[in-house]
């Protein structure tokens, strides 16, 4: 059975307006988690749909250095190597007034799995999360052709895993759903029709293990906000 759904769906005309908008509300969040907290934790995804939005915040006078950022996801590849989630938020968000953040690596050569599982797990609960999605409903490198996938999407499951797409280059490390649920806000980016006409399929689909992304969108628990944009 499940409960009413929470997700909320916010329709953008265009993306640099979604973009605005999620900018302004990140700012809202994290300076209210630093006046009432006195430190704020956003975690961010890679790929191509977050570009704009890091470009936008870096520029938001923010009190970054009581702020500390985070990737959903990263790709167990060299530093410099291109694909690295780590190197785009370098270069896009860890920029002008955002230069001051504080970045916690997910993948280093020399660190061990367990380095970095016990330093996301001992953070304490995200202040934001942006997810992007795959066109297979795949969020984080929560990937529905990996064989780690219910590891993942254990409810007890530890804070990262390493996770090996089939579809997708690279081994990855990822957040769990557990981890990354346990945020006071979670936004599901998405730009161009064809992820909209996924996030459809995924809230009708209640078998997470096909869409993992479904795992969020029917989460009566979870305060999921979804922003698109053609
Ligand atoms: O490392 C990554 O690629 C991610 O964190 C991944 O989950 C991404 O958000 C989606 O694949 C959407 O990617 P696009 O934004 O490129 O469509």
């Amino acid at each position: 059975m499940y409960g009413v759904i929470k997700m909320l769906l916010h329709s953008f005309s265009e993306a640099s307006i979604l973009t605005d908008d999620l900018v302004e509300q990140l700012k809202r969040i994290l300076c209210n988690a630093v006046e009432q907290r006195g430190h704020a934790y956003l975690v961010v995804s890679g790929g191509k749909t977050p570009i704009d939005l890091f470009k936008a915040l870096a520029k938001a006078e923010l009190p970054w250095d009581k702020i500390t950022i985070t990737l959903t996801d990263e790709r167990c590849v060299p530093a410099h190597d291109l694909d690295r989630n780590e190197r785009l938020v370098r270069h896009f968000l860890l920029q002008h007034h955002a230069a001051k953040a504080h970045f916690l690596s997910l993948y280093n050569e020399s660190d061990s799995l367990e380095q970095t599982e016990h330093m996301i797990a001992s953070l304490p609960t995200f202040d934001a999360v942006v997810l992007g999605m795959g066109e297979d409903g795949h969020i984080a490198s929560l990937f529905p052709c990996a064989d780690e996938l219910s590891m993942g999407l254990d409810d007890n499951a530890a804070a990262v895993l390493r996770i090996s797409p089939k579809t997708a280059p690279h081994q990855r490390i990822s957040l769990s759903k557990k981890r990354l649920l346990d945020s006071r806000v979670i936004f599901l980016h998405l730009l161009g029709q064809k992820k909209l006409t996924v996030l459809h399929q995924a809230m009708a689909e209640h078998d997470s293990m096909v869409m993992p992304v479904s795992a969020f969108l029917n989460n009566v628990d979870a305060n999921v906000q979804v922003l698109y944009a053609p």
